[in-house]
């Protein structure tokens, strides 16, 4: 079985747990038609070997088509609910918000000493506290401060891709790595071997491949796992789990004790940790916990945040490199609206609906899924649902053509109650992302020794999130007056 493909299976599978259980329990007492149609599966193991793990997402559409929006299923003796469609999605989780909020507890959380992140906290008043934490400096007001800071991390990524297009990933990881270590501690990131940043993406990687659903659900299932020396066979979790927790305290209190420093050096910046701090009336109700709860926000936002915002640049540039007549669209009206003389701003925003529909598109084509989310309904089946999306395969951003969406009220960031509270920063940082890379650079198929194209076949892998696997791509200026442009936003003028 291949491990990415399970990972995503299993995590769609354990998204539904919990609606499922809450659901359940309600279902029962109220509905004589409970549970819902689904496949009939195996004793105990269930439907296991019913899911096409090379694409499960593909097996519950299925399930979908056959059995209804909410497909009842069993796997390892436990049983889940997969919701299939955007509008029982909405139904469920935004109008019955109060009911499906909570997330049940994972074993691998805990023993990672990761239950300090939000998207793990259960429906309580810990979480309402991080959740007015993360309001106070993610809100749709506040997130339009922060458009200029977005703009010069633009521009840093665009030297960068026009000096090494080859280590485009490196630099769409480092794009909302920087951006958030700003936001979050007022700290600018060194351009290598950065402190801060090595022990937060390592602990980020542990995360991504050691603390996903498909863990939680073998832990659950043979807890003493977690208890086997991390010298004898089968004991790695407890050495890995001993790493990742002093990475936690690390990841916790470092940048944390930068920002008191420049505090007392009176050199602090304006930031998520410094403006909590600051809130001396105590507004935010955080209680003899604040110093807990900023920790644990600012660390949560950087780690909910870099993974998701880089997996969607990544399948931004997979759609160009596939779709050149989108590119050359979008770059006509670009070049209409913004000319050739400067670089794109926010301003220019309001003008540039074909733009915003790659956006949209960009979301809706491959749904990436935020680390530690538990109710994920299955996304890709709305997103690829044919009523709503005529042709879902096809990367078309004619599709919103009548009617632009709001990009942050996409279904990608969530529904109800833990819907994404960074998804406003999100779209912003994505938006600049992609009108720049737009409006300077040329994205194409890399030709070969013998100029031929290399053809893609795109495919995705996953843990906490799905992104494309690498793949070969050519990213040059699109004239030398964008190169100029380019240099001359990070004051590089030749
Ligand atoms: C393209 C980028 C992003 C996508 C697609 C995304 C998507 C999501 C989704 C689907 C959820 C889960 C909702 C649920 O559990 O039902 C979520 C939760 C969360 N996201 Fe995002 N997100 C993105 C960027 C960000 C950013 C930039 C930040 C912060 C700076 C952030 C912070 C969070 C936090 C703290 C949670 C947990 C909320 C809770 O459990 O109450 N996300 N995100």
């Amino acid at each position: 079985m291949h491990t990415s493909t399970t990972v995503i299976s299993i995590s769609l599978l354990c998204s539904g747990a919990l609606l499922f259980t809450l659901w359940k329990s309600r279902a029962r007492r109220a509905n004589r038609n409970f549970p819902p149609p689904g496949p009939s599966g195996l004793p105990w193991v269930g439907n296991v070997f019913d899911i096409d793990v090379s694409q499960p997402w593909v097996t519950y559409q299925e399930w979908g088509k056959r059995y209804g929006d909410l497909t009842y299923s069993q796997v390892l003796g436990k049983e889940y609910i997969i919701v299939s469609s955007e509008k029982v999605a909405h139904e469920l989780l935004d109008r019955r918000s109060s009911i499906y909020s909570d997330r049940p507890c994972m074993p691998s959380v805990e023993l990672f000493d990761l239950g300090f992140a939000t998207p793990t906290l259960s429906y309580g008043e810990e979480w309402r506290q991080h959740r007015r934490a993360l309001h106070l400096v993610l809100n749709k007001k506040e997130a339009l401060k922060y458009t200029t800071m977005q703009l010069q991390g633009v521009h840093g990524l665009l030297m960068n891709l026009l000096t090494t297009p080859q280590d485009y990933e490196d630099h769409f990881v480092m794009f909302p790595v920087a951006l958030i270590m700003e936001l979050a501690y007022g700290y600018s990131v060194a351009p290598q071997g950065d402190p801060f940043v090595a022990s937060l993406v390592q602990l980020l990687s542990l995360v991504v491949e050691v603390v996903t659903p498909e863990r939680s659900a073998l832990l659950g299932a043979f807890p003493f796992l977690a208890y086997i020396p991390s010298w004898m066979p089968g004991g790695n979790w407890k050495k890995r789990a001993g790493g990742c927790q002093q990475l936690v305290r690390k990841v916790l209190d470092d940048p944390v004790q930068y920002v008191h420093d420049s505090i007392i050096a009176g050199t602090a910046r304006k930031s998520m940790v410094h403006d909590i701090y600051l809130d001396k009336d105590d507004d935010l109700k955080l209680g003899f916990d604040k110093d807990k709860v900023t920790k644990e926000v600012a660390a949560t936002a950087f780690m909910a945040g870099s993974e998701t915002t880089t997996s969607v640049m990544l399948v931004f540039l997979l759609a160009m490199v596939l779709h050149p007549d989108v590119q050359r669209k979008a770059q006509e009206e670009i070049d209409r609206v913004v000319g050739a003389d400067r670089l794109p701003d926010f301003g220019d925003r309001p003008n540039l609906p074909y733009v915003e529909a790659v956006l949209l598109e960009t979301l809706r084509w491959v749904p990436v899924a935020p680390l530690g989310a538990i109710i994920i309904p299955n996304m890709w089946a709305m997103s690829q649902d044919p009523e709503r999306y005529p042709e879902p395969k096809i990367f078309n951003p004619d599709r919103y053509s009548s009617k632009v969406e709001d990009v942050s009220s996409s279904p990608v960031f969530g529904f109800g109650r833990r819907v994404c509270p960074g998804r406003h920063l999100a779209e912003q940082s994505l938006w600049a992302v992609i009108v720049s890379m737009l409006a300077t650079l040329q994205i194409e198929k890399a030709t070969d020794a013998s100029g031929a194209e290399i053809e893609i076949q795109p495919k995705f892998k996953g843990g906490a999130t799905i992104r494309p696997e690498a793949f070969p791509c050519s990213i040059k200026a699109r004239s030398s007056r964008a190169t100029h442009l380019i240099r001359a936003s990070t004051a590089c003028v030749d």
